[in-house]
């Protein structure tokens, strides 16, 4: 059997007193959609701050790619190839898409993209990466418009791509559909569906319409634990988690 591309055992995450995070168990199998769902102070986001190395465990282990990451920086992470996608508002905004996509391609962070920018003049691999990120996600029309003049749908899709650049065995992505209309939702979909098959994807969605068509696993969180994990289908049929949402998530549509 393939080994998991990341495990989580017993994680947990506190702030000051306040147990956020506990006793967390996650299996993620390589080439997959993985989905962390859950009502709102569920403890999603701080699982994906833990992960990434931005807040500290208090309890647990991680192993990434069979290595214990647990006392690693976030830097470090990256550098193993997990990578989380950019916010919006850590695009250069005032950079056209290309060099943005060129500058991810040559660090690892956007600022050690931005220490190296001398170098990158003459980078034409980054250059080449950069291209084919932007035939991938759409992008080829705006190659030369500055990232803060693009539609909310492309300057989202340039954050996926930005957390691509650095080729990562495993990228995370925190509610990518946020705020996007029907349209660049679908190409969204699409995209992230995609990059479960040439990498591993971690999902944070609240539209349960993508995470039930796109996800191969499901993982329900509640009040910081996990409540059950499993297949579209059967996370679906699952009595506790239709208590959990009191059914009103589990029909599609946003939560
Ligand atoms: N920096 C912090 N300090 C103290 N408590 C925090 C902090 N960040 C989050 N929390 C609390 O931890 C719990 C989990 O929050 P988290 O943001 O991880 O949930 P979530 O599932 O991502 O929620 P949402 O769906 O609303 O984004 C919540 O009760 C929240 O109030």
């Amino acid at each position: 059997m393939t080994q998991d591309l990341l495990v989580s055992k017993g994680l947990g995450v506190k702030y000051g007193s306040f147990a956020a995070l506990s006793d967390v168990d996650l299996n993620i199998r390589p080439n997959t959609v993985h989905s962390i769902i859950g009502p709102n102070g569920a403890g999603k986001t701080t699982l994906f701050h833990a992960l990434t190395g931005s807040v500290r465990a208090s309890s647990g282990r991680i192993m990434f790619g069979g290595q214990n990451i647990t006392p690693l920086s976030d830097d470090q992470r990256v550098r193993m190839g997990l990578a989380r996608s950019f916010q919006v508002t850590s695009l250069f905004q005032s950079l056209p898409v290309r060099e943005n996509l060129r500058l991810a391609a040559q660090g690892r962070t956007p600022w050690q993209a931005l220490r190296m920018w001398q170098a990158a003049e003459a980078n034409s691999e980054a250059l080449a990466t950069a291209d084919a990120l932007m035939q991938r996600l759409d992008l080829s029309r705006v190659a030369d418009r500055a990232a803060g003049e693009l539609s909310h749908g492309q300057q989202r899709r340039l954050e996926v791509g930005m957390a691509m650049a650095s080729k990562p065995r495993l990228i995370l992505l925190d509610e990518p559909t946020s705020g996007m209309g029907i349209d660049d939702i679908g190409s969204m979909k699409r995209l992230i569906a995609d990059l479960g098959r040439d990498h591993t994807v971690i999902l944070i969605e609240h539209n349960m319409g993508i995470v039930m068509d796109i996800s191969d696993r499901i993982t329900v969180m509640q009040s910081g634990r996990t409540l059950v994990e499993g297949t579209p289908a059967e996370i679906r049929d699952n009595p506790a988690v239709r208590r959990a949402y009191l059914g009103s998530m589990m029909t599609g549509g946003h939560a």
